[in-house]
């Protein structure tokens, strides 16, 4: 959701959020509203803002104008440390190499004011969840970047925060890891309702976790809203690819004829169409089946957040 939901529903809204360093405005006027339970992911290409638009976000960061609203509260000097309780942060802030894992938890837990039971308790379900568990005593100096980098989120979902930010969370880490490092993100939404705001680059697989997106180009949002809705608005009709035996030119024409749009073919020869609303992809069968083109594979084409991304961003270039 952006914008729609009740205002009791609003994890995290930001309106006219700007940030200037001396002449360069890193992020310009960014308004947008996350619902809670929510998991949103705000995309962009590298230098884009994400990063300095998290540390607005969290009050890490003065903005040189527009104001942001956590959890119902306006994130000012006076409010900042108090919602910070509510809040996790997976910040560049280094861990303590020489520490062991469990003390680096423990040291952490100590600051958000956690009792030592709590903090006991959270560091073996935060580690069994991160699949650390067995490095608990190891120095986190002798951790492997990819475990550091799980230790990273397992410190700021320590406390159990209302709302998360992440920055890169599965950067480096193995794809198994990274699904786990997702499925755990998703019981938080599930379990505890947690409001999911996360910078990636990782695209791939996305729509399983990301409800909204938000692509900044240049600081400005370039796009944002509920997935399902930015694809169905930019896609509305169902696309569709051809795979045939031979030349694709020919058939690519008869398609062209009968769909009345655009039709492309890929660097492996692939036909990829849209067809028009109430217009079967039988009727474009039939025709090249009638002129005799040998297809070996037609597939329902599905557009991803990955789709969605290139295509805001080559928009982006062009205007
Ligand atoms: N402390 C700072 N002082 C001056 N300029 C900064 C500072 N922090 C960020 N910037 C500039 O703001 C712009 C946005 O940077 P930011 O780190 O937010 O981008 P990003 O989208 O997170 O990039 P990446 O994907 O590479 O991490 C960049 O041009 C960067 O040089």
């Amino acid at each position: 959701m952006v914008g729609s939901a009740p205002e009791s529903a609003v994890a995290l809204s930001a309106s006219g959020l700007t940030k200037r360093f001396g002449e360069r405005e890193a992020v310009s006027a960014l308004t947008l509203s996350i619902g809670t339970g929510r998991a949103f992911g705000l995309l962009g290409p590298n230098g884009a803002g994400k990063t300095t638009t998290v540390r607005l976000l969290t009050g890490l960061l003065a903005a040189t104008r527009g104001e942001v609203t956590l959890l119902g509260e306006r994130l000012t000097p006076a409010t900042a440390d108090r919602l910070r309780s509510r809040i996790g942060v997976q910040t560049d802030t280094e861990l303590y190499l020489s520490l062991s894992v469990r003390d680096n938890l423990r040291y952490w837990g100590e600051l958000y004011g956690l009792s030592a039971g709590r903090i006991a308790r959270r560091t073996g379900d935060v580690l069994d969840g991160l699949g650390l568990a067995g490095r608990i005593d190891s120095p986190v100096g002798e951790l492997s970047k990819g475990m550091r980098q799980k230790l990273s989120v397992g410190r700021a979902i320590l406390h159990e925060p209302e709302l998360l930010f992440l920055d890169e969370p599965t950067a480096g880490l193995d794809p198994e890891a990274s699904e786990d490092l997702i499925a755990l993100l998703k019981g938080m939404i599930r379990h505890a309702h947690t409001t999911v705001v996360m910078c990636t680059h990782q695209l791939h697989g996305l729509e399983t976790l990301c409800d909204d997106i938000g692509v900044l180009i240049g600081g400005r949002l370039a796009a944002c809203g509920e997935v399902s809705q930015l694809l169905r608005e930019r896609w509305p009709r169902t696309r569709y690819e051809i795979e045939i035996q031979g030349n694709p030119d020919a058939a690519r024409q008869t398609i062209g004829a009968v769909v009345n749009g655009l039709v492309e073919t890929d660097p492996a020869g692939r036909i990829h169409f849209s067809i028009a609303e109430g217009q079967s992809v039988a009727t474009v069968v039939s025709e090249l089946v009638t002129r005799g083109v040998p297809i070996t594979a037609v597939v329902p084409e599905q557009p991803t957040i990955q789709d969605l991304y290139f295509a805001t961003i080559a928009e982006g270039v062009l205007t």
